[in-house]
Order: C-alpha cells, then sequence, then structure tokens
C-alpha cells in the first residue's frame, strides 16, 4: 500500500529512454527517511531520479512529489521549490568559485544572497568558498554540491550517485592541501582526473572504500526529511540508508537494508534509523551545521 503523504508516490508510471521502458509502469512510494536507489550503469537510476526531481516527464502513469501532481503546471512549480537535486555530474560549473556555485543555485530557487554563507558553514566549507570547483577535492567539491542543492532548505533531496563523486579518487596522484586553495593547472588536471577516477570494487565487501564512504553517511541523513541517493551496487547502500530499492530491467523492487559487514564507528552496519523519523532524530549532527569528516582522501578524494 501507498502512503498518500509519501514525498514521491507513482502510480502506474512509467519512464522510458533510447526506446525501452528503464521502469516499466509501476506503483510505489517513497516516504521520509534516506531511501537508496541501486542499479548497475544504464539501468536508468539518474533517468528516475531526474523524472522524480520534475526535470522529465514519466511516459505513462502519474507522479505525486511532495503533495503535489506534476503534471499540473502550477503544483509542478510548488513542487520545485521544495525539492533540491544534485546530478552525477556538474562539471559545468568548475569554473565557478564554490560561494558563486551555492549563489546560482540560491538564485534560482528565489533566496537572497544572504542564504550562501550559511549555507556554506553549515557544510563546513567556508574556508574554501572563494575556490573553484575544479580545484576542490572531490569530497570537498561534494560539500560544495550539496550546499548548492541545500540552500534553499528542500524537503525532498535528490542525490545522483553523491558517493561515486567523493570516492573518485582511485588511481589519481597524491595531492596536499594546497589543492584546496590554489594550486593552478596541475592541481586542477588532478581534480578533473580525479572526478573521472572510478569507484572502489563495490562488490568487494572488504574494500577499503566503503568505510571511507560510510564517513559521509551522517552528513547526508542531515540533509532533508526525505532523501533519495542512487548508487551502482547496492553494498554501498546497505546498511545505513532507511530503505534500499533496486532499480533492474525496467522494475523496481525492495532489498534488505542492514549490512551484513558493520564498519566501526560510521554508522555503516548500524540498524537504519525509522523511515519517517525526524531529521533531528536520525542524525547527532546539529541541523545548522555538519561538522567535516574528510575522506580518508590521501589523493584528495
Ligand atoms: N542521451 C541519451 N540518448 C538516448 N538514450 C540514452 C541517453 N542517455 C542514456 N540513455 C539510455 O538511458 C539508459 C539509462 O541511462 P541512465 O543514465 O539513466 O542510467 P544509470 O543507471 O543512471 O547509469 P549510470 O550509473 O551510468 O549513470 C541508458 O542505458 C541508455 O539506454
Amino acid at each position: 500500500m501507498i502512503a498518500e503523504h509519501s514525498a514521491i508516490v507513482a502510480r502506474g508510471m512509467g519512464v522510458r529512454r533510447g526506446g525501452r521502458w528503464l521502469l516499466r509502469p509501476a506503483a510505489f512510494g517513497i516516504a521520509g527517511g534516506v531511501t537508496g536507489l541501486a542499479g548497475p550503469p544504464g539501468t536508468g537510476k539518474s533517468t528516475l531520479l531526474a523524472t522524480f526531481a520534475t526535470l522529465r516527464r514519466p511516459q505513462a502513469g502519474a507522479l505525486r512529489i511532495l503533495g503535489r501532481d506534476t503534471a499540473n503546471c502550477a503544483d509542478l512549480r510548488a513542487a520545485r521549490a521544495r525539492i533540491g537535486y544534485l546530478p552525477g555530474r556538474f562539471h559545468w560549473a568548475d569554473n565557478l568559485t564554490a560561494a558563486e556555485f551555492v549563489a546560482y543555485a540560491a538564485y534560482y530557487k528565489g533566496m537572497r544572497g544572504t542564504a550562501v554563507r550559511p549555507a556554506l558553514r553549515r557544510f563546513d566549507i567556508a574556508d574554501t568558498a572563494a575556490t573553484e570547483l575544479a580545484l576542490l577535492p572531490p569530497d570537498v567539491r561534494l560539500r560544495a554540491g550539496l550546499a548548492a542543492t541545500c540552500v534553499h532548505e528542500p524537503e525532498l533531496v535528490l542525490l545522483d550517485d553523491p558517493l561515486g563523486v567523493a570516492s573518485a579518487r582511485r588511481g589519481a596522484p597524491a595531492r596536499g592541501s594546497s589543492s584546496r586553495r590554489g594550486g593552478g593547472a596541475h592541481a586542477r588536471a588532478d581534480a578533473r582526473a580525479d572526478a573521472r577516477a572510478p569507484y572502489g570494487d563495490p562488490a568487494d565487501p572488504a574494500d577499503p572504500d566503503l568505510a571511507d564512504l560510510a564517513e559521509l553517511m551522517p552528513l547526508l541523513h542531515s540533509l532533508a526529511p526525505t532523501v533519495v541517493i542512487t548508487a551502482p551496487a547496492p553494498q554501498l547502500l546497505t546498511g545505513w540508508c532507511d530503505r534500499l530499492l533496486a532499480l533492474s530491467r525496467g522494475r523496481i523492487t525492495d532489498l534488505p537494508t542492514r549490512s551484513h559487514r558493520p564498519v566501526p564507528g560510521s554508522g555503516v552496519g548500524a540498524p537504519p534509523a525509522p523511515a519517517g523519523a525526524s531529521r533531528a532524530s536520525r542524525t547527532e549532527a546539529p541541523r545548522d551545521r555538519v561538522p567535516r569528516q574528510p575522506l580518508r582522501t590521501g589523493a584528495g578524494v
């Protein structure tokens, strides 16, 4: 049964792209808490997330977001104002500083410029406000993306493969913290190489990268009442999401959320907070500022 008050309610919703159903018409709801959506590359996670973000329209059925019918223009506008969406790639913003990037998002969300500083502080990146995104290590770059996504304090946050953004470091040369303050062409090239570097092996439960990624979890839990996060493998999401969904061959299915591989101190493997639990009860971090917990970057993630 679908709870009508769920942030996302799909009824007979189908999503097509490239001449095939990425999601065959289905009915489902996504309620409060953090929901993970896993599926191998190309299965349609990004397309589905963009549909939830109302950037794409479903080819069948109906989609309600935050109680609004996305087929209705006035409702659509109202829903959009309460959504925060971060695509998996935002290289178009590489030449903007973190502050400019957040200011740009604030402008389009109808926020005053005074919202920018608090957003940067909340994600603990005020000290890198004047640094271009291309020069930031991926974990800090992700924080800038989250600050932009959440500058208007949305009720629904949609993050396309944020763990990929934050973990994109394998094979990249080690960089010092100087890259955060500038660093010139080499640092810029490194940052771009980092951003293209692949995950560790998400299918390997012993991969130490999963522990690194887990350090981001309290931050992701603190963003909004409802958060949807995609990842290419369920192992990346297991154990810390309130709900875990898999997208495969055009179908969405529920997966177990419990981890078989607890990571001490990371929150991974701990029982998930109940869906719909308040933000305050789901995280120890205060609402107004999430302390930076840098990934074990070495190469600047
Ligand atoms: N520009 C495009 N034109 C036509 N079809 C496309 C285009 N981009 C993607 N597709 C189709 O949509 C499918 C889903 O792509 P999508 O990016 O949503 O998948 P994904 O699961 O998010 O993959 P990834 O993790 O690699 O981003 C692809 O397999 C492809 O068939």
